[in-house]
């Protein structure tokens, strides 16, 4: 049996790979794609794919077509409004956009609590990033000093990304104590960073990036630097595939790739 895929965003960077990892898929099957702003270009000009399907408009597309699982990959801007649409609409949502605030998500989670549909949402698929963002659990345990670098492309409209703000609580959850992180005589506002959690987060904006994390800890006479690297966006799709695979079976909303693995 096959699972019926839509895909939010179809258009973009992220979108247009997810529908050429999931039209490659023999257990999975693309059968809408919507984007707005590009309503009406064919999904084989816009991605690639091998389809006569066409960029639609506006989500009721999604339904028209009988999408079982949706992924969302549009940004900050559109992705709580989408996330709620989906949810309302029974539809099981992978959610990979950036930048859902605090009451779309309570929204989201009474919704996926009441409804039928589930939703996953991932700040990063990538399962190296997962795995760093583990280890920095894992280190922030014995190293309570720590600041985050993230570095990304240069048309990344969010900062800092929402990997670093994951790792970032990650970080103040298993920390026993919040150490001191001295902005010194900060003459440029900025230079030190932003705090989020209790740990100061760097953001690097620069072409030739794709997306990247150094989390930095330091103790006496050491340090310890873990970081990750996505050279390529195929790095996230088999985490995107398997989040299709796998959200029809959680329990309402979980956020972090890490539960379905
Ligand atoms: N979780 C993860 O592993 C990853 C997450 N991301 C996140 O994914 C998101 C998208 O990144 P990226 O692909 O680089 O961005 P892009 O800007 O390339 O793609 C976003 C696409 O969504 C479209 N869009 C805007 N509003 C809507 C809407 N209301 N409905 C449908 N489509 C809409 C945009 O149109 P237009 O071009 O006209 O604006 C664009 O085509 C970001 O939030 C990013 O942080 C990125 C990589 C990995
Ligand atoms: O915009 C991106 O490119 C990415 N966004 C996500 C984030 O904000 O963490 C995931 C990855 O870093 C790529």
């Amino acid at each position: 049996m096959t699972i019926r895929v839509g895909v939010v965003g179809a258009a973009g960077r992220m979108g247009a790979e997810v529908c050429r990892a999931v039209a490659a898929a023999d257990d999975l099957e693309l059968v809408a794609a919507v984007d707005p702003h590009h309503a009406g270009v064919a999904v084989r000009e816009a991605t690639g794919v091998d389809t006569d399907l066409t960029l639609a408009g506006d989500l009721d597309a999604l339904v028209d077509a009988g999408a079982e699982v949706v992924v969302e990959f549009t940004g900050p801007s559109a992705v709580g409004a989408n996330l709620r649409w989906l949810l309302e609409h029974d539809l099981h949502a992978v959610v990979g956009a950036t930048g859902i605030d605090e009451a779309d998500l309570t929204v989201a989670r009474e919704l996926a609590e009441a409804r039928p549909a589930n939703a996953l949402i991932a700040p990063n698929f990538a399962i190296g990033a997962v795995l760093l963002m583990q280890f920095a659990a894992e280190a922030a345990r014995y190293l309570p000093h720590v600041e985050i670098i993230e570095l990304h492309h240069d048309r990344k409209v969010d900062a800092p990304s929402g990997t670093a703000l994951r790792t970032a609580e990650l970080i103040a959850d298993a920390r026993a104590e919040i150490p001191d992180a001295p902005l010194g005589d900060d003459r440029h506002p900025g230079a030190r960073g932003a705090a989020h959690a209790d740990v100061r987060v760097h953001s690097v904006r620069l072409p030739g990036l794709v997306a990247h994390e150094e989390v930095i800890f330091g103790g006496t006479g050491q340090t310890l630097t873990l970081r990750h690297d996505s050279i390529d966006r195929t790095s996230f799709m088999p985490g995107v595939l398997l989040g299709c695979r796998k959200v029809a079976s959680l329990d309402g909303l979980v956020v972090g790739l890490e539960h379905v693995l």
